[in-house]
């Protein structure tokens, strides 16, 4: 198991990376900061407008290589090494530390007690967190409708608190595909665990746009629950992610 700290210094550097990579584009979000948190990238804020004062779009890192600047790894959804599995998650470049956070379990959040019968009818992505939290990863469907619609809901002008790009083939934050990550086999063990992780109200209010989960209720106190997967070994560029889907970790 990791600690809590290092998952969120982890989500918080990968964030603030893409964040800044990003720059170009948030100009109306910075403007609404604080002194304090602008002064965090002026100086970003200068070299992004030497590096790409000429042509931004086509000199702009693109989100996998910010990651991978960052972790010294990228991850990326593709067909399963399974036959009849469907499409798995890839070590696309670099290489994976046991310990490290590899990726995260998007979708709508749902206490035990709200309603998730109909977005769960033949739906394969909901998660079950050990509390009887649910996640719903499916990113068709009824369960697209209802993420897109807590996340339209939950936005104050540019100050958006979740990312709904997930739910696309290219999403901003490339951690984003853990639902995804197929079951162990006799033929391949699992090489990362799930682990539920509760992002703290001290989160960067600028970064909450790269998390891709949302509650279900407005109403909900308390901190967001998320679910990232950890590495429970080294694995190396080209190798499958696989979990175990009746074990996890707190
Ligand atoms: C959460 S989804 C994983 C993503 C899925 N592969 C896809 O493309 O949608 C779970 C589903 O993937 C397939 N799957 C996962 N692990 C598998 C395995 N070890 N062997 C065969 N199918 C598997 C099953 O259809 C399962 O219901």
């Amino acid at each position: 198991m990791v600690s809590d700290t290092a998952v969120y210094t982890t989500l918080a550097n990968v964030f603030q990376a893409l964040f800044i990579g990003d720059l170009h584009r948030q100009s109306d979000l910075l403007n609404i900061l604080p002194e304090a948190t602008k002064s965090i990238y002026r100086h970003s804020m200068a070299e992004e407008t030497q590096t790409f004062s000429c042509s931004p779009e086509n000199n702009h890192l693109r989100a996998e290589d910010i990651v991978y600047n960052s972790l010294g790894f990228c991850i990326v959804r593709g067909p399963s090494t399974l036959r009849s599995a469907g499409a798995g998650v890839f070590v696309c470049k670099g290489r994976v530390q046991k310990g490290a956070v590899v990726s995260m379990y998007p979708g709508t959040v749902y206490q035990n007690y709200e309603p998730i019968f109909f977005q769960s009818i033949g739906n394969q992505f909901i998660f079950r967190c050990l509390d009887g939290t649910f996640i719903d990863g499916n990113d068709k469907g009824i369960s697209k409708t209802v993420y897109r619609s807590c996340s339209r809901r939950d936005q104050l002008g540019p100050l958006k608190f979740c990312d709904v790009t997930w739910l696309t083939q290219c999403p901003y934050n490339p951690l984003a595909v853990g639902q995804y990550v197929n079951n162990c086999s006799n033929e391949y063990a699992a090489n990362v665990c799930y682990q539920e992780f509760n992002v703290p109200a001290s989160f960067p209010v600028e970064l909450r746009q790269y998390l891709p989960n949302i509650n279900y209720s407005h109403d909900i106190e308390g901190p967001l629950r998320c679910v990232v997967l950890i590495a429970l070994k080294d694995i190396g560029c080209g190798e499958e992610l696989f979990s175990n889907y009746f074990t996890f970790v707190r």
